[in-house]
C-alpha cells in the first residue's frame, strides 16, 4: 500500500463515558503501530472526552448539518464537532441514507460545510443485495462517488472513501477479496479519470462491513485496500487493536 493503512472505529450509537477506557487504551496501543493510522468516531457526546485523551489517535464524528448555525433544534454543524476536537467527519453513511433519508444533494451539502470548517471527509458508498444480484453494483457505487467529486478541488489527505456494501454490515458476512479488489480498482478508476494519477494517489479508499481481526489481515492486503472502516469490532479495545495488528501485519506482508 501507497500509504499508511487507515483503521477508522466507527461507534454509531454505543458509548458512554464508560468507553473512555476503551478509547485511552486503543490510544496507548496505537503508540506501537505508527505504520498505520488510527482513528476513532465516537458519538457526539464523547467527542470533546475521547479528544482530550487521545495522544496519537484520530478523533471525528459520524455527521454533520449543512448549516454553519442557526434555527436546527437538535442539530450539530460542522464547526461545533471541529471545536470539540474532531479532524474528520464520516458522511453518507447507509445507516444514514436509509434512516433519514440523505440524498447526494444533502451529502454534498454536508461535504461543503465539513471542509469550510477543516475537516476531513470520510464519504460512504455501497449497494444493497438487490443492487448487487442486478448486476448494478458498480454503477450505483460509482454514481454515489462521482457526484461528490467535484466538491474536492485538491483531495489530499481531505478525502477518504469507505466501500460498505450494506449487505455486509454488522451481518457477519464480508464481501470475497476479489468482490472487494473488482470495486475498489473501479472506484480508484474514477479517482485517476477525475483528479489524474498523482493527485488521486493520496485517496485511501477503505472497506467497511463485519471487518474483524480475524479476517482484517486478508482484507488488507487486498489491492486498493487502504484501511478499513470497522463498525461492531471497534467497540472494544481488544478488537479493534486486533484489526490494527493486521493492518500493520499486512503493511509488511
Ligand atoms: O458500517 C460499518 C462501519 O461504518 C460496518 O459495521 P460492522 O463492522 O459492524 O459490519
Amino acid at each position: 500500500m501507497a500509504e499508511r493503512p487507515y483503521i477508522v472505529g466507527n461507534w454509531k450509537m454505543n458509548g458512554t463515558r464508560a468507553m473512555l477506557s476503551e478509547a485511552r487504551a486503543i490510544d496507548r496501543a496505537a503508540q506501537r503501530y505508527m505504520k498505520v493510522e488510527v482513528a476513532v468516531a465516537p458519538p457526539y457526546t464523547l467527542i470533546h472526552a475521547v479528544h482530550r485523551e487521545a495522544e496519537q489517535i484520530g478523533v471525528g464524528a459520524q455527521d454533520c448539518h449543512p448549516g454553519a448555525e442557526g434555527a436546527h433544534t437538535g442539530d450539530i454543524s460542522a464547526s461545533m464537532i471541529a471545536d470539540a476536537g474532531a479532524k474528520f467527519v464520516i458522511l453518507g453513511h447507509s445507516e444514514r441514507r436509509q434512516d433519514h433519508g440523505e440524498t447526494g444533494e444533502l451529502i454534498n451539502a454536508k461535504i461543503e460545510s465539513a471542509l469550510e470548517s477543516g475537516l476531513r471527509v470520510i464519504l460512504c458508498c455501497g449497494e444493497t443485495l438487490d443492487t448487487r444480484d442486478a448486476g448494478k453494483a458498480e454503477s450505483y457505487v460509482l454514481k454515489q462517488i462521482e457526484i461528490a467529486l467535484p466538491l474536492f478541488e485538491d483531495p489530499g489527505e481531505r478525502l477518504t472513501i469507505a466501500y460498505e456494501p450494506i449487505w455486509a454490515i454488522g451481518t457477519g458476512r464480508t464481501a470475497t477479496t476479489d468482490d472487494i479488489a473488482s470495486m475498489h480498482g473501479a472506484i480508484r478508476e474514477l479517482l485517476v479519470k477525475t483528479y489524474g494519477e498523482e493527485a488521486s494517489a493520496q485517496v485511501r479508499i477503505l472497506y467497511g462491513g463485519s471487518v474483524k481481526p480475524d479476517n482484517a489481515r486478508e482484507i488488507l492486503a487486498t489491492p486498493e485496500v487502504g484501511g478499513a472502516l470497522v463498525g461492531g469490532a471497534s467497540l472494544s479495545a481488544e478488537s479493534f487493536l486486533g484489526i490494527v495488528v493486521g493492518a500493520s501485519e499486512s503493511e509488511e506482508a
